[in-house]
């Protein structure tokens, strides 16, 4: 990070001093295998959002994540360009894809995001993410997001600040119908229960 970096960098998204570095979870997906949607409705990673953006993870190496994301005409802000809020949910569903390997559930508290180049409808991003520091329920991540290939140029990149919730938060909040449905569904019920750690 350069000096201009350094000034800008809000101190919610440095990770105080007592914080650790992240631990991957033995059981957690091998390095190489595709995570599967944590659920099916999700705009970001689910196959039942027919608009959504069928982000396709996989666990990389640590604690670190690989995603592809085709920008669709649906996706578009101005003409034949991905909408910011669309990379911005691409990287928050990579960095949040991240809580597989620590088993953790855990939902985005802050998202800083740079846009640093136009990306164009039929472009596949390539996304990298990884877990930087965890101090206590707060989980420290950065990623980028390339287009032209994995080392292609930087279009987005972002630094985030995830916080570990319990299954609770999502069955207090959610909107009772889904929430009922998920919990009839025995798939989804067994994902949850891999990121739990005391079931
Ligand atoms: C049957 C059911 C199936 C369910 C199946 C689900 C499967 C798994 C789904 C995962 C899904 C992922 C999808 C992609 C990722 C999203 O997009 S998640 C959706 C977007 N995010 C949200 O909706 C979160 C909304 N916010 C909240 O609910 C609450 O603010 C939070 C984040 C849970 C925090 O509230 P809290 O638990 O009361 O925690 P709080 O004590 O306020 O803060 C804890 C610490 O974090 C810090 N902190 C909290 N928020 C912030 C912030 N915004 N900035 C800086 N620091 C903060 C606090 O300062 C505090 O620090 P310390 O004092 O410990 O040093």
């Amino acid at each position: 990070m350069n000096s201009r970096e350094a000034e800008r960098a809000p101190s919610a998204l440095t990770p105080p001093p007592d914080a650790i570095p992240p631990v991957r979870h033995p059981e957690a997906p091998a390095p190489g295998e595709l995570l599967g949607a944590h659920y099916d409705h999700c705009f970001g990673c689910g196959g039942g959002q027919p608009h959504g953006l069928h982000l396709q993870a996989r666990a990389g190496d640590g604690v670190s994540i690989t995603a592809e994301f085709t920008v669709q005409s649906a996706h578009q802000g101005a003409p034949g360009l991905a909408h910011g809020g669309v990379l911005a949910t691409a990287l928050d569903e990579t960095l949040g894809s991240l809580n597989w390997l620590l088993r953790t559930i855990a939902v985005t508290g802050r998202l800083e995001t740079d846009f640093v180049r136009p990306v164009p409808v039929g472009t596949v991003l390539h996304l990298q993410a990884e877990v930087t520091a965890v101090a206590g329920r707060k989980i420290y991540s950065t990623a980028v997001g390339r287009t032209g290939g994995p080392d292609g140029p930087v279009a987005v990149r972002a630094q985030a600040l995830f916080i570990e919730v319990m299954v609770d938060h999502f069955i207090d909040n959610g909107r009772p119908d889904e929430i009922k449905a998920a919990m009839a569904d025995p798939d989804q019920i067994r994902r949850v229960r891999a990121f739990e750690v005391n079931p």
